[in-house]
């Protein structure tokens, strides 16, 4: 029986453009137990994700910021503090970096992304002023709650479907995945992940993008057989 499998997106689903890698979509749809889409994107990117593959619409968005499972949703936190530094990065002459549209900001509820292009600085001065801290997803700046982790919302989670989270596997790339790496059974970093996940994984796959996905995969099948 394979266990709970948590997975990022970005870095891990995507190939190295940041396209998801149709070779995932099998292997999510035919996972033995309850997959979570855990993922620094925006609410509606997991939702859709799910939605299109016909998975159970269960997803970890904004970095633990909302939690989804089924229709149960809940909301861990607000935008107020991390809106006021955007508001004052941009008094500083520092736009956000998406243009007008801003289609990576405008469905966030709890925290607020930077294009990595921006200047890091004043970035994490004025996200220090509101307690606030900034993370590299490698994709993104995020402004956000300390307090808020994809690992904290999956222990949420977890709890929510039935399981300990430490019955989870995860699979991820970046910073914003190190504290689900140290929360559930098992780990795995995928090669062109960040020192963080590397150093917070159980294992590093040999492979990179998808193909370190489906490599783990695989090794957290046979490993529960
Ligand atoms: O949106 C980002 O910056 C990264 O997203 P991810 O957590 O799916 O890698
Ligand atoms: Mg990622």
């Amino acid at each position: 029986m394979v266990p709970p499998l948590a997975v990022d997106i970005d870095g891990t689903l995507t190939d190295g453009d940041g396209a998801v890698d149709p070779r995932i979509f099998a292997a999510l749809q035919s996972w033995g137990a309850p997959v979570v889409v855990a993922t620094g994107k925006a609410f509606p990117y997991p939702v859709a994700l799910a939605h299109f593959l016909r998975i159970e619409r269960t997803v970890i968005a904004e970095n633990g910021g909302i939690s989804l499972v089924g229709d149960d949703l809940v909301v861990h936190g607000d935008r107020t503090g991390a809106q006021a530094v955007a508001d004052a990065y941009r008094e500083r002459g520092h736009d956000l970096g998406w243009g007008e549209l801003d289609l990576t900001n405008r469905w966030r509820e709890t925290e607020v992304a930077v294009s990595r292009d921006r200047p890091l600085e004043p970035l994490e001065a004025l996200a220090a002023e509101q307690g606030l801290e900034v993370v590299d997803t490698g994709y993104a700046y995020h402004v956000k709650d300390p307090t808020i982790s994809k690992g904290r919302a999956l222990a949420s989670v977890a709890d929510r479907l039935g399981y300990d989270v430490t019955e989870f596997a995860a699979v991820g790339d970046s910073q914003n995945d190190a504290h689900m790496f140290e929360t559930v059974g098992v780990a795995y970093a995928v090669a062109n992940a960040d020192e963080h996940a590397s150093a917070a994984a159980d294992y590093v796959t040999d492979a990179a993008y998808a193909d370190g996905f489906l490599e783990a995969v695989a090794e957290i099948e046979a490993a529960s057989e």
